[in-house]
């Protein structure tokens, strides 16, 4: 609440532009709906709700056990949180190409600026994990031909992830690609790429926008934004990077809260009540609950 100036609408143009300028978008996963606050006040342009931290988040593995409700949920709360574009991570479509169409009205009608949908058979997993299967490439055009008529606004971003160059290498990956994008697809996230000469060789065959995952402890390099804007990337993607960094703060900072007995060395790594109630906007608060409260009603009203 109070939080967000700009409608849906405004967003996907916003994303949609930024696209177009061909400069690198750097887009960091969140971790929840006050992080996105923070995402925007230093500076990003984009977010992304990854379907790793949705899941994590949870308490669950990242294999398609969450369901489109439930991160239709999340989503709605992020994006009142925030003015960014916001870009889901929306797994396989959750089921056949209908529920791929249901998926996008789901996720339009949150608030999102666009979502990916990829190849991996259910149940799917890491990107970067051994061991996937990935449906026929005819299934994955249906899936992304449905996800295109369900969209009522055409500005609403519909990205196709294809897992295929780790299960049938990346000659294979570049046709589906291609595929895709025929089908509809306004943009390309090719998964687990092995190192920069693929990131190269994809950027050359397929004309949509690009996206570079960026995910740490994971196949490829991590190439930093210069890099991957030299090779002609449109977004670099973080996804599970804020997560990561405050699991490792929170469990460096049980373990001192165990062995100290007491918080006081933590505390030059907290984040400090005014800084927490700064984005949280409690000024903001007041001065609307005062403009609301503060009037005398005339005589006799
Ligand atoms: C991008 C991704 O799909 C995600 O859910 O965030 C994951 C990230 C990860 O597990 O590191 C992926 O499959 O790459
Ligand atoms: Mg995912």
């Amino acid at each position: 609440m109070l939080h967000t100036r700009t409608t849906p609408a405004q967003r996907r143009r916003a994303l949609r532009d930024r696209l177009a300028t061909g400069r690198l978008l750097l887009m960091p996963g969140l971790l929840n709906p006050l992080t996105a606050r923070l995402v925007q006040d230093t500076g990003f342009e984009a977010a992304y709700l990854s379907g790793a931290v949705l899941a994590a988040d949870l308490g669950l593995p990242d294999i398609g056990l969450t369901t489109s409700t439930e991160i239709a949920a999340r989503a709605q709360q992020t994006t009142s949180a925030t003015d960014l574009p916001v870009l889901i991570d929306a797994d396989t479509g959750f089921g056949e190409p209908m529920n791929a169409a249901r998926t996008v009205q789901l996720m339009e009608d949150a608030g999102l600026a666009g979502l990916h949908l990829e190849d991996q058979v259910n149940p799917k997993r890491c990107g970067h994990l051994d061991g996937k299967t990935v449906v026929p490439r005819e299934e994955m055009t249906r899936r992304v031909r449905a996800a295109v008529e369900a969209r009522r606004d055409p500005d609403f971003l519909l990205m196709a992830r294809t897992d295929a160059r780790a299960v049938e290498g990346l000659a294979a990956a570049i046709d589906r690609a291609k595929a895709y994008v025929d089908a509809g697809a306004d943009a390309i996230f090719p998964e687990a790429l092995a190192d920069e000469k693929e990131f190269e060789t994809f950027r050359a065959a397929v004309h949509v926008p690009l996206l570079a995952n960026m995910t740490e402890f994971g196949k490829g390099r991590l190439l930093d934004a210069r890099t991957l804007e030299n090779l002609g990337y449109d977004i670099a993607l973080y996804p599970v990077t804020l997560l990561r960094l405050a699991m490792g703060a929170v469990e460096d900072g049980l373990r001192t809260l165990a062995a100290e007995g007491t918080q006081e060395s933590l505390l030059p790594r907290m984040q400090t009540r005014s800084r927490l109630y700064e984005l949280l906007r409690y000024e903001r608060y007041t001065a609307f609950d005062s403009a609301v409260f503060d009037f005398t009603l005339p005589p006799g009203a």
